[in-house]
This record gives C-alpha cells, sequence and structure tokens, in this order.
C-alpha cells in the first residue's frame, strides 16, 4: 500500500522589485516627453540615490501610495544646467547617469562613495569624449567624473564593455536624445542578458534600437515617450530564498518572477535544477522545491549570471562533492572582490576552496562558527545568510548592508525561516 504523502504548501516569499528595472525605468520615463508610472519599485539605498541623483539634474519624481508607485514627470530630452549627483554605492547610478547628462546642456559631476570610487568608469568616459562631450575623472580614471556638453551628435563608436555591461546599457540608454543614430560596435561583453533587459526597456519607451549582427548596435534619435511600466520582482534577490529553499528542504515560490521575465538572474534555478531541486516556472510565477539531495560534482559558467555565483559557492559545502564556478573575473570589480570575498569566508568556515582569476572551486565540508567579513558587499551578507540556515554559529559583521537593494531582507528570511534570527539595530548579528 502507498501512503499519499501531502504536499507540504509553498512559502510564498515577498520579495521587493528589481534594482536594475527600476534605475532603468527611472531614466528613460526621465528622459521621456510626458509622464510615466512606475509600478511596485524597489525602495532601497541603490534606487534612492539613482532617484535622488535625477532630482538634482531636474527631473520631478512623485511617490505615491506608500512608495508603491512613482509617477515621473519626464524632461523629453537631457538635462540643462549645472550640478553634482551622489551616487553613493550605485554602479547604476555612475554608470547610467553621465552618458544622460552629456545629451543635455551643462557641467555635472558624479561622486560617489570610497567604495563606488574604487570600481572602473574609465571605458565610459572615453567613450563619452570621442562622442564629443568633455569628461574630466579622477585619479586612475575613476570617479569623481564631470561631463561638460552641449548635447551629443552621435555616430559611430566600438565600446569596451568587458569589465561591466553598465558601460554600454549608460551609451544605448542615452543614443535616443542624439542628434543622429548612435551605432555602437561592442567586439565583447559580459553580463550579456543586462543588455538584453535595457533594450527591451527602451523599446516599451517608444526607442527603436536593433542589434543587426552581435555586436552592432544600432539606436535612431527617436526621444522617449512616457510609458507605464510595472516592475518584476528582483531576481538576483529571489536567488537567496531559492536557495534557502533547496538546502532546506522546502519549497519556495516568488509570485511576479515567471516565464517572461526580463531579468538573466532568474537562470540561477537551472543551476539549482542541476544540485538535485525540483523548479517549476510558469507564466506568473517560479517555485524551487529542496528535494533533500543537494548534488555537486559539476562545473559551471556564472558569467551572465554572477550576481548569484555568491549564493551558490556560499551553499556549495553542503554538497556531495565540489563544485566550480567559472567565467566570474568581472565579479572581482563589485561592491567587493567578490571571489576573494566568498573564499576569505569560506576559509574562516573551514571550508577548502581554490580560486584563480575567473573562478573557484568550493569543496564539501562542515561550516564551522565564524564571523563573516560582509566588505559592505549585501550579496555577501545575503549569500552567507541563507547557508546560516544549515550551519550553526554563522555571524554577520554588518548585517546592514543588505539595504542596498533589500533593506527588510533578514525580516523577510526570518518569517520563511524563523531560524534565521533578525539583528536588532545597531548590533552586528546575526
Ligand atoms: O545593468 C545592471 O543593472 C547590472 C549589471 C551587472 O553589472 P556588470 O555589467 O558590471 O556585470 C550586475 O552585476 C549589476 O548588479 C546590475
Ligand atoms: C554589482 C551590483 O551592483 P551595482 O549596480 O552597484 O553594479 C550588485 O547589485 O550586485
Amino acid at each position: 500500500m502507498t501512503i499519499a504523502v501531502p504536499a507540504t504548501p509553498a512559502l510564498h516569499a515577498r520579495i521587493p522589485g528589481s534594482k536594475s528595472l527600476t534605475n532603468r525605468a527611472l531614466l528613460l520615463a526621465a528622459a521621456a516627453d510626458s509622464t510615466s508610472a512606475l509600478g511596485a519599485p524597489l525602495v532601497s539605498d541603490d534606487t534612492t540615490a539613482f532617484r535622488e541623483a535625477l532630482s538634482g539634474l531636474g527631473v520631478r519624481i512623485d511617490p505615491c501610495d506608500d512608495d508603491s508607485v512613482w509617477n515621473v514627470t519626464g524632461l523629453g530630452r537631457g538635462p540643462v544646467g549645472t550640478g553634482t549627483a551622489w551616487c553613493a554605492d550605485a554602479g547604476t547610478a555612475a554608470r547610467f547617469l553621465p552618458p544622460f547628462a552629456a545629451t543635455g546642456h551643462g557641467d555635472f559631476g558624479f561622486e560617489g562613495s570610497d567604495q563606488l570610487t574604487a570600481r572602473p568608469v574609465a571605458p565610459l568616459a572615453d567613450a563619452l569624449r570621442r562622442l564629443g562631450a568633455e569628461v574630466t575623472t579622477g585619479p586612475g580614471g575613476r570617479l569623481p567624473l564631470r561631463v561638460r556638453s552641449q548635447g551629443l551628435d552621435g555616430g559611430a563608436l566600438t565600446v569596451d564593455s568587458t569589465l561591466s555591461s553598465q558601460f554600454l546599457t549608460g551609451l544605448l540608454m542615452a543614443g535616443p536624445l542624439m542628434r543622429r543614430p548612435l551605432a555602437l560596435t561592442v567586439p565583447q561583453l559580459v553580463s550579456r542578458p543586462y543588455i538584453d533587459m535595457t533594450i527591451a526597456l527602451m523599446r516599451r519607451f517608444g526607442a527603436e534600437v536593433d542589434e543587426a549582427a552581435p555586436g552592432e548596435f544600432t539606436v535612431r534619435p527617436t526621444g522617449y515617450r512616457g510609458a507605464d511600466m510595472p516592475i518584476e520582482p528582483d531576481a538576483s534577490t529571489a536567488s537567496y530564498v531559492f536557495a534557502a529553499a533547496a538546502i532546506t528542504g522546502t519549497s519556495v515560490r516568488v509570485p511576479g518572477l515567471g516565464r517572461g521575465s526580463l531579468q538573466g538572474d532568474l537562470r540561477f534555478t537551472e543551476v539549482l535544477a542541476r544540485t538535485g531541486a525540483r523548479v517549476e516556472t510558469t507564466d506568473e510565477a517560479t517555485t524551487v522545491t529542496g528535494t533533500g539531495a543537494f548534488r555537486g560534482g559539476f562545473t559551471v559558467d556564472m558569467g551572465e549570471i554572477s550576481d548569484t555565483f555568491m549564493t551558490l559557492a556560499a551553499i556549495a559545502p553542503l554538497a556531495d562533492a565540489p563544485i566550480t564556478v567559472n567565467g566570474i573575473g568581472h565579479a572581482r570589480l563589485k561592491e567587493s572582490d567578490r571571489i576573494a570575498a566568498v573564499e576569505g569566508n569560506l576559509r574562516a568556515l573551514g571550508i577548502r576552496t581554490e580560486t584563480g582569476r575567473d573562478w573557484i572551486t568550493v569543496h564539501p565540508g562542515t561550516p564551522a562558527p565564524a564571523r563573516v567579513a560582509c566588505h559592505r558587499d549585501h550579496r555577501i551578507a545575503m549569500a552567507f545568510s541563507v547557508l546560516g540556515l544549515r550551519a550553526e554559529g554563522i555571524t554577520l559583521d554588518d548585517p546592514g548592508c543588505v539595504a542596498k537593494t533589500f533593506p527588510g531582507f533578514h525580516e523577510e528570511l526570518h518569517r520563511l525561516f524563523p531560524r534565521h534570527s533578525v539583528p536588532t539595530a545597531g548590533s552586528s548579528r546575526p
């Protein structure tokens, strides 16, 4: 006789809006010739920095219904005037806003935290100079960046986007505001799915952008039309609750993140499927169910979805064989050197690792209690919090750094998995 075991109902995770969609939509709405409504935008440090920087450039953004909608009154062109924008830790602000400013008329500065200042912007500054803007940067071609411009003509340009796809996104989004068509040749590119996201959003706001051959982009000088846009939940953020499901044998469903998603990072679920988790994606939602198995013994290229490699690497000690992640050299240029940060923390937990310029191998093992060094990197904090669901004594030295993209992370992880304790204000736990 078989006894039917009732399936445990899936836990419904409340994942906030996508940072990448929110900040793109903000910029496109700011450039549009009418108003736009952004539904369910992300409210976090990165989007606040982006919003405030746009306000400083003269764009009106009115939050309604407790931040569930942001109404943006577009300028219908680039900004005019003079001012300095604070980009905080947000790579998207430092890389998307200067090209937009260069399509306007005036003198605009962009500054950021020490962490952001350590990250590259030189290829973007170089591209803007070749398009006719006067651009200065700080030492080593980094922030602070200053743009003096009388609008951009457009034309043909080869762009180096090997360190970050955000340079190309910034230039593409500025294209419709130029006086003539913009033709960009990009021989090599990292994080490709973010470019597909950029193109999809530009089209929603009325732009004409094409990729006639791989790496050959053309943008016509059409300007943008206002559009109403609901923002999907953030797929990179969802990786933490999906990973938590996989290692705890539970089922977690993220509504609003379905088959038509614009976010490449949803492909993290394919990586989890290789470990033995069950993944179901419908038009409306994605559900990951842990099966009890957590298989290793594979190598996976996560170059296109590198924000999620730490989610896998942090839980990899629980697998039954080593896991190697490769193609992630550019992850050394983010909020932290993420390969070094993951390796340092796993070693502190007593886990064997090997690394190279663009890869890491994590061996199975039982994590020992240790304090995780977050390096003020939200993803290090969130990834190791997930491991803490299956390992004793893991604490974070800076739990609050999750505010970059998910201020309520600890509360939501605790709601779904009560074992995760919420840090008290000002404390360095859990
Ligand atoms: O365009 C975007 O919204 C992003 C692109 C990616 O950066 P890189 O292109 O630098 O890899 C990603 O890591 C970042 O979190 C967001
Ligand atoms: C790399 C990231 O952010 P940024 O937009 O600052 O590049 C990230 O969120 O993982």
